[in-house]
Parts: C-alpha cells; structure tokens; sequence
C-alpha cells in the first residue's frame, strides 16, 4: 500500500507519569481528619445561627462560598436568603444606600435563584441615568456591583451599564496603582460567577488569611476540608491512572494527546463534591475517549480511515471491527468496553438500558467530527452559522453531559432523558462556551497543524472582520450565553439542580483550562501551576 502521510500534533509527553501519580500520598485520608472537619462544621452552623444582622449574614455566606465550604451548609444558606429576599420585598423602610451591601444582596440572592430586579441599583444612578461618577472611588462597592453584574439576563440594560462602568474604573485603578487591591486584579481576570469553586477557594482562603475581620474557625475548616477534599481526588486519580495504565492505549495511540491529569482536572471543575467520585472517575475515561477521538480525526486518521470508522461507529457494528486499521480497532473495542461498563452499572444500581442513548451521542460526535473532516478536506470555510452548528456538537458537550446525567441522576425519568436527547438549551448553551472557548485557545496551533476553519476564521471570512475583531466578536458572544444561562436556570427541563449546576460548571471549566491559552493540549504552565495546587498540593 502507498506510503500514508500523516500529519502530526507535536504532543508533549505527559508532565506527569503513571509511577509518579502512584507514588503521591495525602496525609489527609485519616479518620482523625474527617472526625475534626464535623466538629468544626458544627460550630460554623451555630455561627450561622447566631448571625442575626443581614449585612453580617450576607457576608458570611459570601466568605463560606468563597472558602469552598458552603456545600456543607446548603440548607442554613437557602433559609436565610428566602428570609431575607421576603423580608426585603415587604419592608417599608428607605432601600439601604450602601452599594456595597446592595450589589452583595442582589448577586447572592439571584446566585440561589431569587428574581430580583436590577431596579435596586436605580438609586445609585444621577438624573441622566447614568452611575454617579463618585462612586468610582468606593472600591469595595465597585467591586460588588462588577461581580453582580454578570448574573444579568438579555435586557437588563442597568446591568450592563454596571459592567462596563465597574470594568472601566477598575481597570483605571489596577493600571494606576500597581500595588491596589489584589482583590481588584483577580476580578478583572474571572468574575466570581465564572469561577469554578476550588480554584477560587484555593486563591481565597490565602487572602482570607490576611484579612483584620478574619474568623479562625471559618479558615481552619476551610483549609482542612480543602486539604480533605484534594485527598480524595488523589486517590481517585490513582484509581483512574491504573485503568489508562491497563488500557495501553497511550503506547498504541501516541500521535493522540496523553493527558490523564488534565483529563481528570477537568471534573473537579464540572462535579466538585466529594461524593461524586465514581462520577469524575467515569467523566475521565470520557474525557480521555473524546480525547483520543478528536486526535483520530484532527490529526492522524486518513480520509478514508474516517470514512469507514464512522460508518462502523454509526451502525456500532462490533463484528465489523476486523475492517477497521488497527489503531481503530484497538480504540473502538476500548470505547465499547468503556460503554457497555457504564450501561452496566446503570442497570445494575438504577434499573435502567441506557446503551442506545450513549451509542447514540458518540455516533452524533463522529458524525460532526467527520463533517469537520470533510470541509477540511475540501478546503471549504463554513458560515458561522453552518459551522456552529455542527460545533456545538464536535465539542463533545453533549457526549460529557449525557454521562454525567447518568451517573449523578437517580431515579432515572424518562421524560428526562427525552429532554436529554433534544440537546436542551443548557446543553447548548454549555457546549457554546466550552467551543468559543476552545476555539480561542487552540485554533492558532489547530490551523498551523491542518484543521477545519474555526469561529474565529468562520466569522473574519464571512463578515471580513479582522481577527482581533472576531475574537472581540467570540467574547462578546461568550457574554451574551452567559446570560442565556442565567435566564435559562428555571427552564421547565425535568433535570435536577446538581445535573444543571455540572452543565453550567462545564462552561465555567472551559473558560478556566482555556484562560491562558490551551491548557488541555499544550499543558501551558499556568494549568501545571493549577493543577499542582489544586490536586497535588495540600494547602500548608
Ligand atoms: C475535551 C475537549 C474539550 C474536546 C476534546 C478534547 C478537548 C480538550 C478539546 O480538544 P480540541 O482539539 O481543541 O477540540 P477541537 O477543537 O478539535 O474540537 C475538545
Ligand atoms: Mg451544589
Ligand atoms: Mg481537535
Ligand atoms: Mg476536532
Ligand atoms: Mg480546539
Ligand atoms: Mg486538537
């Protein structure tokens, strides 16, 4: 047979190895941990007992949130703010004037939920509507109103007048003084609402430290169930290294990215709490396929190699695997063991055959891999609209989200998985950030290597816009679903709060791995950074 011409991913090695991962230990498994972690808990929920004044409520919530602790005090925080949003709409006093205290309210209650109107901010406002200029010199204040701003929904014009007036005087501020509140930096970089929970705990429990009104308990717990946390994700780790181990794929397939860490990373972004371990086990191997996949048909597989596994995938013809080139063999069996494992364990614990359903969203992910596949052949630039169409599939959004949906759901409705499998809006709405994202991060090397025409380059060759002014354009896209997300909460979709909070979580990863550049694929050192503190490294 003609020599084949493959291109080529100039992969790194992974940073980390498989003997290193094993050999990693936390000293923060013993009982004797969990045992101190509970008594501190209880003092923290006498704390949150004995709060009385709002204001000071508020802001202990703020700090549990921050310090990534508040998972274990979901109830107490759900009552005081239901009485606090009630309390507000029935008082007849003067709205309280404090921006501050205003735009922490208003961000908290409409994080959990509650509906309230932009209309507080009205009052902050001079007669031609616009944000007094001398509110520019109260930072904390300016600094609240940013982080509210980005729970705005599509016309809430105060709202985005507050994010470009907070932006504007805060950039002034951080460009001036170098030495200004480092609080004012680490806003400007991700608003809070963007943040996935541990990196921002991991960030905040050091400044936490610092801070004159600083409680003991509150940091002591924070630490500890940080350290506690991490320790768990280690083990799962090992756990899920072992099996990418056993597999041998990494050996067989080394044009593919070979990226268990990164792999792994992504999940305690997307499904944090420490009881969805089986959870962020299974999200990795899923990671890993798509993964793997996506090098099949980006990088390595031919044309016709393409053609001829979609077709087998489609019809996921097993005994038709001897037809397929090796690597594709090895792969495909991988996936159908990987599959069949996970359908397995969902009858077994929910009594549920959801094998159709995971063949079916691997089929859709080839199929829009393979149409990527063929514009790239034919050298054709989609329209932004043809493109994204197929790219919000090719993400693999919908792949990563119907898993997790299996996995953390229980019962197991079937007007849900209806929903499910009409690609409802917070699955789109995720898989757009997660492809703007990544197509910010990773075209350049993408197109360098031989890839289909990205957002970026679909939307310069349809509207002749420079790519500054694409990627500009891909942001302000990126804003604009967020606000869809934040609409898009009640939706009548039959999913539970935790299967929307891992949707929404997905969009907040994507922006995080893709902040510095291609975090997943080129392990830049800002995601090694990460990944070290927040997976390897115990908080001192
Ligand atoms: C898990 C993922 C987010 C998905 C598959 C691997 C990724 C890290 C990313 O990889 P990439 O090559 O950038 O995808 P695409 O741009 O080729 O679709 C797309
Ligand atoms: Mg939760
Ligand atoms: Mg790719
Ligand atoms: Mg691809
Ligand atoms: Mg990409
Ligand atoms: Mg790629």
């Amino acid at each position: 047979n003609q020599t084949v011409i493959r291109r080529s991913g100039n992969y790194k090695p992974p940073i980390w190895e498989f003997d290193y991962i094993q050999s990693l230990n936390s000293e923060y498994t013993g009982e004797r941990y969990i045992t101190r972690a509970s008594e501190m808990k209880m003092q923290v929920k006498m704390m949150l007992d004995e709060t009385m004044e709002p204001l000071d409520q508020l802001e202990l919530i703020d700090n549990l949130e921050r310090l990534g602790i508040s998972y274990h005090f979901e109830d107490e925080i759900e009552q005081i703010l239901a009485f606090i949003n009630r309390k507000y709409s029935k008082s007849k006093e003067p709205k309280i004037k404090d921006l501050y205290a205003t735009a922490l309210e208003f961000r908290l209650l409409r994080q959990h939920g509650f509906n309230v109107s932009q209309e507080r901010f009205d009052c902050f406002k001079n007669e031609k509507g616009d944000f007094k200029p001398s509110l520019c010199n109260d930072t904390k204040g300016l600094l609240q109103l940013y982080e509210a701003s980005f729970l705005s929904i599509e016309g809430e014009s105060t709202l985005e007048m507050a994010r470009e007036f907070t932006i504007k005087h805060l950039e002034d501020k951080s460009v001036d003084d170098v030495h200004c509140d480092p609080f004012v930096h680490h806003a400007l970089e991700i608003p809070l609402h963007w943040t996935i929970h541990r990196a921002e705990a991991r960030w905040f429990i050091n400044k936490y430290e610092k801070r004159p009104d600083m409680k003991p308990i509150l940091l002591q717990l924070a630490k500890l169930d940080f350290n506690i946390v991490q320790a768990t994700y280690l083990e799962e780790l090992k756990y899920v290294s072992r099996w990418w181990e056993r597999t041998c794929l990494a050996k067989m397939l080394s044009f593919a990215r070979d990226r268990l860490v990164e792999c792994f990373f992504w999940n305690i972004g997307v499904l944090f709490e420490p009881q969805y371990g089986f959870s962020r086990i299974d999200a990795t191997k899923v990671n890993v396929f798509i993964t793997i996949m996506d090098d099949i048909y980006d990088v390595y597989g031919t044309f016709e190699e393409l053609e001829l596994f979609t077709y087998i995938i489609e019809r996921w013809d097993v005994n038709a695997i001897e037809q397929l080139p090796d690597y594709m063999q090895i792969f495909y069996l991988a996936l159908n063991n990987f599959v069949n494992e996970l359908a397995y364990d969902v009858l077994r614990e929910k009594g549920i055959v959801i094998i159709p359903y995971l063949r079916k969203v691997w089929t859709d992910l080839c199929k829009a891999y393979f149409q990527e596949a063929k514009w790239c052949l034919t050298g054709y630039t989609p329209t932004m609209e043809e493109y994204m169409e197929n790219a919000l599939i090719s993400i693999s959004a919908h792949v990563i989200l119907s898993h997790s949906f299996f996995s953390v759901t229980n019962p197991i409705e079937k007007e849900a998985i209806q929903c499910l499998e009409k690609y409802p809006d917070i699955v789109r709405w995720s898989a757009t950030i997660l492809r703007l994202a990544d197509d910010l991060a990773t075209s350049s090397d993408e197109l360098e290597r031989g890839d289909v025409p990205k957002s970026i380059q679909c939307y310069m060759n349809e509207t002749g816009a420079s790519e500054d002014e694409s990627r500009k354009h891909i942001r302000f896209l990126i804003c604009e679903t967020w606000k869809k997300i934040n609409k898009g909460r009640d939706a009548n979709c039959p999913f539970s709060q935790t299967f929307i909070e891992i949707a929404v979580n997905l969009a907040r990863m994507a922006q995080y791995m893709y902040q510095y550049g291609d975090g997943h694929g080129i392990q830049n050192h800002e995601t090694k950074d990460r990944i070290l503190a927040l997976l390897f490294e115990p908080i001192p």
